[in-house]
């Protein structure tokens, strides 16, 4: 499942956060990847030994972990401390599958990742290209989002971020290892959560929706890890 979790920062904090990575330092994105992805990827990187680098990525996983859709559709476990990325003058990454295992480097915990995150930071109409494009069963999806907008989706997917041919896009992203790992269970628990919280909405409490909301509840206790 894609989704696109709106507003993860507010206007200030995408304003405050590309003011402090404007100033760099940055780096060629290929460090950080796996052999196969490093050939595809032509990006770069904030430097995480940057001294605002901490509090940067601290800022954006708190905005990520306060909104109440990502904690829905995620059921976070864990989540890697988010790196920032930029493309300009036709930077692009090609085609590949995130790797399955992330060292967390300040943790020392291997995290599995289940869910790709990427918040857009740079305003869509002041670049060309730079889609993200998914492919899962249902096709091919592209996603360009607002700045300060998030789209998470499986990290089975395979992915790809077409060339920007002018302006620059910034992004901040992670990976969350969820607590429950199969996309199809999370994806049931979500559309179950999101009804459940409509029909509350519409007709209070009753005794069949706390019925169901324990159905929901049991059902998490069942395939959480
Ligand atoms: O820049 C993006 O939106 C995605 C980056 C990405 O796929 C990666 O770093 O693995
Ligand atoms: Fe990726």
């Amino acid at each position: 499942m894609l989704l696109h979790i709106p507003e993860v920062f507010t206007p200030e904090q995408v304003q405050t956060l590309r003011q402090t990575l404007q100033a760099g330092p940055w780096l060629d994105g290929a460090v950080t990847a796996g052999p196969l992805a490093a050939e595809a990827k032509r990006n770069l990187q904030f430097s995480t030994e940057a001294a605002e680098y901490p509090s940067l990525a601290q800022a954006a996983a708190t905005a990520l972990e306060r909104h109440p859709l990502f904690l829905s559709a995620a059921l976070p476990q864990s989540i890697l401390p988010f790196m920032f990325n930029r493309y300009t003058d036709g930077g692009t990454y090609g085609d590949h599958i995130d790797n399955a295992i992330q060292l967390n480097k300040y943790s020392g915990q291997r995290v599995r990742t289940d869910i790709s995150v990427t918040v857009f930071l740079s305003d869509p109409d002041s670049y060309e290209g730079g889609d993200l494009i998914i492919e899962d069963t249902y096709g091919s999806h592209e996603v360009k989002l607002p700045a300060g907008d998030a789209i998470i989706y499986p990290s089975s997917s395979l992915h790809r971020v077409e060339p920007v041919t002018a302006g620059e896009r910034i992004a901040a992203f992670s990976w969350v290892e969820s607590l429950v790992p199969d996309a199809w269970q999370r994806s049931m628990l979500f559309n179950l959560d999101m009804t459940l919280i409509k029909l509350r909405n519409q007709l209070g409490n009753s005794e069949e929706i706390v019925a169901l909301t324990g159905h929901y509840h049991n059902l998490l206790r069942q395939w959480s890890r």
